[in-house]
């Protein structure tokens, strides 16, 4: 059977079986269609046979389409931890222990709209359109299965806070909440890249109540915004999501910290509300800059817990 069924997939070009034809004694993957990551991962598993998989930190951006400091982010992290990384130690160390699967862009339609149609550029759902409702749109960060569509989202499709028919309704959000499932062993940190308003959140945002590592990510969270405030004197402030900002159910970094992933933030980046949404392009650089010294923070806090 095992040889029928690496026959068949190299016969049918799927890449997948094209990397299981090199398998050693790795059990062959038994689900049928796996993704771009999975064939990645299991290429990298082969290729280190024996090892386990590398530990890794997980970071996504522009959930929220009008958020354009956050792919920027995310982008801007993936050029400095490939250029610089001989002049940057400790992001070198880093990268001997960690993969980061950064993900730059979840919300592609949303962002594409708000750079297609300048009249909604503060657009911040999803483009998908359920059932027969004439209004567009889910909130991803209200559609994790976390305390689904209670308090502080809706069940009306035409609310910017609009839950979605159901958890992971919208496929962006199934394909990070399957990989991250998928991954949750080897994932010890999930952040989340969003704006503005300068602050380092941890869960829980979906109920006023302490998490049972509270006053670690509290600690941490200062810490974090401490580094900001070393690197460009910016004040981030930390604190859980529910108390900082607002109760809201459904987000993805408390969802990740209720499928074991601990080291879970929201970052709301710059500013404050000069500018908001439509942070001017000088400003992206100092931004980038500042986030990285407190992904680093975080990451290294991570490394020496282990
Ligand atoms: N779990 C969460 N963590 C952070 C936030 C704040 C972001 C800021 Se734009 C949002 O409203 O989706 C919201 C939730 Cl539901
Ligand atoms: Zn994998
Ligand atoms: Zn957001
Ligand atoms: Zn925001
Ligand atoms: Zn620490």
């Amino acid at each position: 059977l095992r040889q029928l069924t690496i026959q068949h997939k190299v016969l049918m070009g799927d890449v997948q079986g094209i990397i299981e034809k090199q398998t050693t004694n790795d059990t062959v993957n038994a689900r049928g269609s796996s993704s771009y990551y999975e064939n990645y991962h299991s290429m990298k598993e082969i290729s280190k046979s024996k090892e386990k998989s590398k530990n890794a930190i997980w970071i996504d951006c522009g959930i929220h389409a009008r958020e354009w400091i956050s792919p920027a982010f995310c982008l801007w992290f993936i050029g400095h931890a490939i250029h610089v990384r001989e002049r940057d130690r400790t992001m070198t160390t880093l990268l001997e222990h960690f993969d980061f699967y950064v993900m730059p862009v979840i919300n592609v339609d949303g962002y594409e709209y708000t750079w297609s149609h300048p009249s909604n550029r503060l657009w911040r759902k999803s483009r998908s359109s359920h059932g027969n409702s004439k209004c567009i749109g889910t909130d991803m960060n209200r559609n994790f299965d976390a305390h689904w569509c209670g308090p502080g989202a809706s069940h009306f499709e035409c609310q910017e806070i609009y839950c979605g028919p159901y958890p992971e309704s919208e496929p962006e959000v199934k394909a990070v909440a399957r990989f991250v499932r998928d991954h949750k062993d080897i994932i010890k940190a999930y952040i989340t890249m969003h704006s503005y308003s300068q602050l380092v959140l941890f869960p829980y945002s979906y109920t006023m109540n302490k998490s049972k590592d509270h006053e670690e990510l509290e600690s941490l969270a200062q810490k974090a915004a401490k580094a900001i405030k070393r690197t460009t004197w910016k004040t981030y402030r930390p604190g859980a999501g529910a108390q900082t900002i607002y109760l809201a159910p459904g987000g993805s970094d408390d969802w990740a910290y209720d499928l074991g992933i601990k080291y879970s933030f929201t970052f709301e980046l710059r500013d404050t509300g000069t500018y908001g949404f439509l942070l001017p392009p000088r400003e992206i650089k100092p931004t980038c800059l500042e986030a990285l010294s407190a992904v680093k923070e975080i990451a290294q806090h991570v490394l020496q817990n282990l």
